[in-house]
């Protein structure tokens, strides 16, 4: 990875406290992200992908080592606004509209209306849903809630964004073309993205760089580095060479459980 890190991390290490005792739940992370990379982070569950983006967002606080969010402290780049964080649930609040869901963090930040306003509009171009503005979360599908979530992410105009897991919980048809929407939207915004999935398939469709993680305590065992094209058709994934990422990246996987 030669470009100046967005995110630095060096011998990581994360232990919980809980009531049965200390829960190791990442180990000696080292990892440089790249200005503009898209990553990806891979593992089976209780690895610590969730842990780490968290860490990232100074939602939690490593135990060891060091980590750096755009040369600052995760507590200095959170009151930075450095980055913007897309939950596995879209979290939109029921009795406001998409659009004034999108405003909110923009109130907290003390954007003028006026501001607000051409922000909104923007993003919900971005993600294709002009025109919903006046809408409740409630009568948009549940991939549209998740764009709307992205969006709320992107109204402040930070250069990284994570990403937990945002299209989990949606059928293969709609994930997949969120997948593309937000492959056009990295092009379109140059923006550093991490992202935390289940899917091998997601994973090497979307990034640059794919991280593949292992339990017990969780640590990164493989980072690869994506020879794939930025222009993705989804069928792409039907090319020897993408199938062979995908095979090291199972590979990876496998060989974190059977350690
Ligand atoms: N607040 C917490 N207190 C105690 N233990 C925690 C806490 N958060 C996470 N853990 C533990 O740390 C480990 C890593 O959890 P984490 O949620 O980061 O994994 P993950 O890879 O994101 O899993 P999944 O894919 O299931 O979302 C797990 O063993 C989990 O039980």
């Amino acid at each position: 990875m030669t470009a100046q890190p967005v995110i630095q991390a060096q011998n990581l290490d994360l232990t919980f406290q809980t009531a049965d005792g200390p829960v190791h739940a990442l180990k000696d992370v080292s990892l440089d992200i790249p200005k503009g990379a898209f990553v990806s982070f891979i593992g089976p569950s209780g690895c610590g992908k969730t842990t780490f983006l968290r860490c990232m967002a100074a939602l939690e606080h490593p135990t060891g080592g060091t980590l750096t969010v755009n040369g600052m402290t995760p507590d200095e780049a959170r009151r930075s606004r450095a980055y913007g964080y897309v939950f596995q649930a879209a979290g939109l609040y029921p009795w406001r509209t998409i659009g004034r869901n999108i405003a909110l963090p923009l109130e907290i930040m003390g954007y003028a209306r006026a501001e607000r306003q051409q922000r909104i509009a923007r993003v919900l171009d971005l993600v294709e849903l002009s025109g919903f503005e006046k809408k409740f979360p409630w009568q948009l599908s549940g991939g549209m809630q998740q764009r709307a979530s992205i969006a709320r992410a992107l109204a402040f105009d930070a250069d990284i964004l994570l990403m937990d897991e945002p299209f989990g919980a949606l059928d293969e048809i709609v994930r997949d073309r969120l997948n593309e929407e937000v492959l056009r939207l990295w092009d379109k915004t140059g923006k550093t993205i991490a992202f935390v999935t289940h899917s091998i398939p997601e994973a090497v469709y979307l990034s640059t760089h794919i991280v593949v993680m292992s339990p017990r305590p969780g640590r990164i065992t493989d980072v690869i580095e994506s020879p794939l094209p930025k222009d993705r058709p989804l069928d792409i994934r039907d090319t020897p060479e993408f199938i062979e990422i995908a095979h090291r990246v199972r590979e990876g996987l496998r060989a974190g459980y059977d350690e």
